[in-house]
């Protein structure tokens, strides 16, 4: 069979083991599609959806540390500029390989189809990542961080040795040819280079035609500090460096000013909102509301290991949350309801990665990122006593569900989980 392609009925039947996605519909629609692509029986497996299961598009992660994982859960006693002196940098500079390589199992197992993630300082920690990445059957964008200052000093590189090993990292990547995993361009943020080496990496961004990952805004400390340092409003100081772009996501964004978020609009530039993150570290309240009212494209970010857990379930239940306390003291304020966050997961993060051309749901041509999710599994934590429509078996999974209910996981159409 000649350029895999996915079949699917939602809430009938799936045929698997093919790339994109061929048909949706009734059963009629399947077979007429089958026909037309000179697709055998032999070549598809048929599966048909329970009562308590629905199959939904792949989990998007736009922001997320693969070598902080071993620190989720632990720390969240200080602020962002002392919990990364005090704990993040030590972990990220001595994180064993194999420790590197779960992360990406970890993260699939959770649902994620796609992570955007940040690596190490390091060439070696940072490729381990693409290759775990790759034989996993992940979809992911991976960058080896960026970082000249505020760093132990054994953990920060010169600007050359940072330029060299960026370029040798995306070429190494690039050299795969492995369609779902490509390299990113990672300052870590503001305060950890300078002007000169982050206008060079938005030079290599446009070269390579690369997607650029980054920080901002997440903290008032750090908001005073970049103050201090640049003497420009945080987004300008990107802006100055061709770091905004329609590829780059920014994560956090919590304290950005009207104007910040009028420039990140204008530049077709994306936000990764890490509500867990921003409870765990104290961080604040970012409204995606007034972001996406703007017009500002925002996918959710888990962003171990601020945030507590790998999981984008558990961050769309953040996502709520946060939007409820939001609405305690904003009035008539109207919080996310769990299809915003559904979409914010979903096809919000595709739009956050310039990657919706792709991914993000279940439309003809895309490729088939998917879950089945079920309510009633095996070990479920759910304890599933009604009967109920595909809507609240979402509803349901959003507010309750875990890894335990996610059975299958496909990547362009490859059963991974
Ligand atoms: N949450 C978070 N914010 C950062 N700002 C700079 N580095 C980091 C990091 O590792 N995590
Ligand atoms: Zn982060």
């Amino acid at each position: 069979m000649r350029g895999l392609k996915i079949i699917m009925v939602p809430h009938i039947g799936v045929h698997t083991g093919i790339e994109e996605i061929l048909a949706i519909g009734q059963a009629t629609h399947l077979e007429q599609a089958k026909n037309i692509n000179q697709i055998s029986n032999d070549d598809v497996e048929n599966i048909v959806l329970t009562k308590t299961q629905i199959l939904i598009p792949g989990l998007i992660d736009t922001h997320i540390h693969a070598p902080q994982y071993p620190n989720c859960g632990l720390g969240y006693d200080k602020p962002l500029l002392e919990w990364l002196d005090h704990y993040t940098y030590k972990l990220e500079k001595k994180i064993p390989r194999s420790r590197t390589i779960q992360e990406s199992r970890k993260t699939l197992d959770h649902g994620t189809t796609t992570s955007c993630y940040f690596g190490s300082l390091f060439y070696d920690s940072s490729m381990i990542l693409v290759d775990a990445a790759i034989k996993h059957g992940q979809r992911a964008l991976i960058g080896k961080i960026n970082m000249t200052t505020l760093a132990p000093d054994d953990y920060v590189e010169t600007p050359e040795e940072s330029l060299s090993c960026t370029k040798k990292f995306i070429e190494d990547v690039q050299a795969k040819q492995n369609k779902l995993v490509q390299p990113i361009i990672t300052p870590r943020f503001a305060l950890s280079l300078d002007m000169d080496l982050m206008a060079e990496l938005g030079q290599l961004a446009k070269q390579h035609g690369l997607h650029i990952q980054t920080h901002i805004a997440e903290n008032v400390d750090e908001l005073k500090m970049v103050e201090e340092k640049y003497r420009m409003p945080y987004a300008t100081v990107y802006d100055k460096a061709n770091l905004l772009t329609p590829k780059t996501v920014l994560a956090h964004g919590i304290y950005l000013t009207d104007d910040e978020v009028n420039l990140i609009v204008k530049r077709g530039t994306s936000i990764a909102h890490c509500p867990d993150s921003n409870t765990c570290l104290k961080s604040g309240l970012c409204d995606v509301r007034r972001l996406q009212a703007a017009g500002v494209k925002v996918g959710l970010g888990t962003d171990v290991a601020g945030g507590s857990s790998p999981s984008i379930v558990r961050t769309m239940k953040a996502a709520l949350d946060t939007s409820v306390h939001i609405s305690f003291r904003e009035k008539n304020y109207q919080p996310l309801d769990y299809t915003d966050v559904f979409y914010l997961a979903t096809l919000g993060g595709a739009e956050a990665l310039a990657l919706e051309e792709e991914i993000g749901n279940f439309a003809i041509g895309k490729d088939f990122d998917a879950l089945i999710v079920d309510m009633d599994a095996e070990g479920s934590s759910v304890d599933f006593l009604l009967h109920c429509s595909p809507r609240e078996l979402l509803q349901k999974f959003i507010y309750y569900g875990d890894d335990k209910n996610i059975k299958s996981v496909f990547v362009a159409g490859k059963s991974v989980k």
